[in-house]
């Protein structure tokens, strides 16, 4: 059976038409493409009318192997009427976020990359460097950072935005229903390598019984929910594929991007993350700055003496989307035992995702998602993973790393 595929825009590539960034308040978005597989029509259909059916028991067809008796679905119309309906602000929202994806996608790819680092003076990550210029935001950060925020301007949808790039959050858009929390380019250390790279974001309703506070304060404490009030979150993971994955609060759903069209195509319905896996991953390289328990517990795994008889297999990219990723599609545990890695915008939304997912986020001792952050720019020690590892892994109670010198590398 052959699919034929209508565009209804004749620039695939320039998405969201700028038609859709202009009319900045357009209260509803629609898909740009009419779907026809084997005469049928297929449209919004494709994706059925409540999450829970359309993700259940989904066949994923590229368009290159012919399309099929269920076609694809792009994230356009996995989120709209007919799919999941998680309603027609957050459907334009997202828009605007996967277009800021998109440019960012084709940012870290850039062949210009390294003449914007030297253009700006700032050193390469991976050399020397002291602790503070490893924290020091590279010119990618920034422009990355800009991305987004014009982004979400543009959406008219966004009251505030809080980004690990600025100091204290942006009012955006007074009429704007939504809260957005993000690491707009997490991993960028590893950018002159070519490592993957991510951003990750999460998503809040605005809390409109603070509206009447002056606008620092409301900004702060809209940007200040516990990760429970999420209402949706992400990251997308720019590696060898392009992969965009969200949660709406029905399950963790992952699209990869089709660079032939410009589309995000749901590639990993309803993920599951395996109850048990046989990695982990963590910087060992600081072995000896962990606590016992938590050297007890890698010390085990390895040897394949813990609970899961088997031997355990390292993985560190060091990159915390890839890693993240990987453990969301094979199990195991993902962990960064110090302070490091920020609550608002890391810790929350990736713990949202793996706890729609079957699996647990924690800081080594309570639920990442029940902890209410203080500061903007917070920071604990994450552990993300397989609901059996991660209660195993807890089970040694003394895993948070209270040594942080502050490493150069
Ligand atoms: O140096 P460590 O402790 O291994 O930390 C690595 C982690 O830091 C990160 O690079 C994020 O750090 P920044 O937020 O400072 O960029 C993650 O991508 C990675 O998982």
């Amino acid at each position: 059976m052959q699919s034929t595929i209508t565009l209804s825009s004749p620039t695939p590539f320039g998405f969201p038409p700028n038609s859709l960034l202009s009319r900045a308040n357009t209260p509803s978005f629609q898909p740009k493409k009419t779907i026809s597989v084997g005469g049928g029509k297929l449209g919004n259909g494709r994706c059925h009318s409540r999450m829970d059916s359309s993700v259940r028991g989904f066949r994923v067809r590229s368009q290159m192997s012919g399309g099929g008796e269920n076609g694809f679905c792009t994230l356009m119309e996995f989120v709209g009427k007919g799919g999941a309906d998680v309603g027609d602000d957050l459907v334009v929202l997202l828009a605007h976020l996967q277009y800021a994806a998109k440019r960012i996608a084709a940012l870290v790819a850039s062949p210009f990359n390294s003449s914007l680092e030297k253009q700006s003076g700032v050193a390469a990550g991976g050399g020397g460097g002291s602790g503070s210029e490893r924290d020091t935001p590279k010119p990618l950060d920034i422009i990355s950072n800009e991305i987004i925020r014009s982004s979400l301007q543009n959406s008219g949808k966004v009251a505030v935005m809080a980004s690990e790039e600025d100091d204290a959050p942006i009012w955006l858009t007074d009429g704007g229903s939504f809260v957005v929390v993000t690491d707009p380019l997490d991993g960028s250390r590893n950018i002159d390598a070519s490592i993957p790279t991510g951003t990750i974001f999460g998503i809040y309703n605005r809390l409109v019984e603070l509206d009447h506070l002056p606008v620092e304060e409301r900004a702060l404490l809209n940007s200040l929910q516990s990760g429970t009030r999420l209402v949706a979150a992400g990251y997308v993971l720019y590696s060898s594929a392009t992969i965009l994955c969200a949660s709406f609060g029905l399950g963790t759903h992952a699209f990869t991007l089709d660079h032939s069209t410009g589309d995000f195509i749901l590639t990993h319905p309803n993920i599951k993350i395996p109850p048990r896996g046989q990695i982990y991953s963590v910087n060992d390289a600081r072995y000896f700055d962990w606590p016992e328990g938590l050297r007890r517990y890698i010390d085990t795994v390895r040897q394949g003496k813990g609970r899961y008889p088997k031997k355990y297999s390292a993985r560190y990219i060091c990159s915390l989307v890839a890693d993240f990723h990987r453990t969301l599609m094979y199990g195991g545990v993902a962990m960064n035992p110090r302070d490091h890695l920020r609550l608002v915008y890391e810790a929350n939304p990736l713990s949202f995702l793996v706890e729609q997912a079957g699996g647990r986020g924690s800081d080594g001792k309570s639920r990442i998602l029940s902890l209410q952050p203080v500061k903007l720019h917070q920071r604990r020690p994450l552990f993300l993973g397989s609901s059996e590892d991660m209660e195993e892994l807890e089970s040694y109670g003394d895993v948070q790393q209270k040594v942080n010198p502050g490493y150069e590398v």
